[in-house]
């Protein structure tokens, strides 16, 4: 497989996914590469793996091909595991990263930083017309901070302080982010499965 689909018009994961694919010779193609207009797919699902799963069978069953679809997002503990799947949503439906950072730091207000533990998780859906959609979970462990700070990266990057570090993931330089992030370790994930499990050419 040298070509992957990935059901995204998200601009920084697919800057990610090209950019970790791209390392091993594989081509991703994003939504927003495609020259015809993708209606915008409806994320009804409860869960991560359910978002992951629409996201990806919505676009294979469309091309008959396999494609991938992440849904990902933000648990902060002291709010009960919120933003969580509304994360993209969580201070309107514009969405607006500054604004659902905004909104989280607004709601963390007066919590100290030893209560201020967070993870990001991003669900790989992997989904192939006539064949059962694999799915595979991937985290990043930290905290959150008390201001933005920092400009790479994209969504709450400027206000997550992965463990082990004293600088928020967008300070990070993209190559340091992709190697400890979320979503490399559910792409390592998928990919020890596609060894395993080789899609026909
Ligand atoms: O590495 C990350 N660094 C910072 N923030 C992140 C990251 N990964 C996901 N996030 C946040 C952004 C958004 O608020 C939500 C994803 O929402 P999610 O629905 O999966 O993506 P989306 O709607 O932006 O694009 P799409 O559905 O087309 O893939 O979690
Ligand atoms: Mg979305």
């Amino acid at each position: 497989m040298k070509k992957i689909i990935l059901a995204t018009k998200n601009n920084g994961k697919a800057k990610e996914f090209k950019e970790i694919f791209g390392s091993i010779g594989i081509e991703i193609v994003t939504l927003l590469d495609l020259e015809e207009d993708i209606p915008e797919i409806e994320e009804t699902g409860e869960t991560f793996e359910e978002n992951a799963a629409i996201k990806a069978e919505t676009i294979a069953d469309r091309f008959q091909m396999p494609v991938m679809g992440d849904d990902s997002g933000l648990e902060i503990d002291a709010l009960d595991g919120k933003p969580g799947v509304y994360s993209a949503r969580y201070a309107g439906l514009e969405k607006s990263d500054q604004k659902n950072m905004e909104k989280v730091l607004s709601e963390l207000d007066g919590v100290e930083q030893d209560e201020r533990t967070a993870r990001f998780v991003c669900v790989l859906a992997l989904a192939v017309p006539g064949k059962e959609t694999v799915l595979k979970r991937g985290r990043c462990e930290g905290r959150i901070g008390f201001e933005p700070i920092g400009d790479k990266g994209f969504g709450y990057d400027p206000i997550f302080y992965p463990d082990g570090y004293d600088q928020t993931m967008a300070q990070l330089e993209p190559e340091e982010k992709n190697r400890i992030s979320h979503r490399r370790d559910a792409i390592n994930q998928m990919m020890d499965w596609l060894k395993e499990n080789p899609l026909a050419e």
